[in-house]
């Protein structure tokens, strides 16, 4: 039986780094973001659907990530139009992903809004990962395109830090790689055992 084991945390919060850190250890990663990265791209499957909602986001045959992000700046509702097209491919490229891999032990599954989105259903534990608002904030606005009303924009339609943590089976912090790094093959150790985690 393959333990799924779901990933997530805030904008910013250090999950693809730390989803990086599994991929090390050999565990096969699931990753939402890299999953509609796909999905945007060149002969994608939510190519099409974007056009519909915002025909000058096609760029070359690809959806163009600044041009929605410039969107959304001006229209509030356009991510959740996204958000009904984008997640049901998502979770079919989800679901997939859990087929071709029923023989692993442990899987971990990459998925910025899982509590949003009710994924905890289709997880055995979750992970959440962690560090201080400001911390959050400075790595985020360091990013290019990324403007501190786009990042209140999304952090106000993620469930907050303080509720992920208590809702979570385990949760790491990201100060620094080699604390996270070490808490990572810790779990790893522990959840590839066969047991159910609460050990
Ligand atoms: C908003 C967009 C244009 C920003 O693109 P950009 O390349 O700048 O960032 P990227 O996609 O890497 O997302 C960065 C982070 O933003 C957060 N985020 C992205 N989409 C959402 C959303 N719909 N709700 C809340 N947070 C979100 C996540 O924490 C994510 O890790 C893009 O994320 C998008 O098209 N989102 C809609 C699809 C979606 O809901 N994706 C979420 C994963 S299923
Ligand atoms: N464990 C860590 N120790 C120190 N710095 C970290 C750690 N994890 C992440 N960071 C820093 O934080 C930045 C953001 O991390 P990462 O891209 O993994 O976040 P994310 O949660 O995947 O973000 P998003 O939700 O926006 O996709 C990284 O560029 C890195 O500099």
């Amino acid at each position: 039986m393959t333990f799924r084991l779901g990933l997530t945390g805030s904008i910013g919060m250090g999950k693809s780094t730390t989803a990086a850190m599994f991929r090390e250890l050999g565990v096969p990663v699931w990753d939402a973001d890299d999953t509609v990265h796909r999905l945007y791209a060149k002969g994608g499957a939510a190519v099409a659907p974007v056009a519909a909602i915002l025909p000058e986001a096609i760029r070359g045959g690809a959806v163009d990530r600044d041009v929605l992000r410039a969107a959304m700046k001006t229209d509030p509702e356009l991510l959740g139009r996204l958000e009904r097209v984008v997640h049901p491919l998502v979770a079919a490229d989800r679901a997939q992903f859990c087929r071709d891999h029923g023989q692993a032990p442990l899987v971990v599954l990459d998925i910025p809004l899982l509590f949003e989105t009710g994924g905890q259903a289709g997880v055995d534990a979750v992970l959440v990962v962690t560090t201080d608002p400001e911390t959050q904030r400075a790595r985020v606005m360091a990013r290019p395109g990324m403007t501190e009303a786009l990042f209140d924009q999304i952090v106000a339609r993620q469930v907050p830090d303080a509720e992920k943590r208590a809702r979570a089976d385990h949760v790491i912090e990201t100060k620094t790689l080699e604390q996270t790094r070490a808490s990572v093959a810790d779990l790893v150790k522990r959840l590839s055992g066969g047991g159910d985690g609460d050990a």
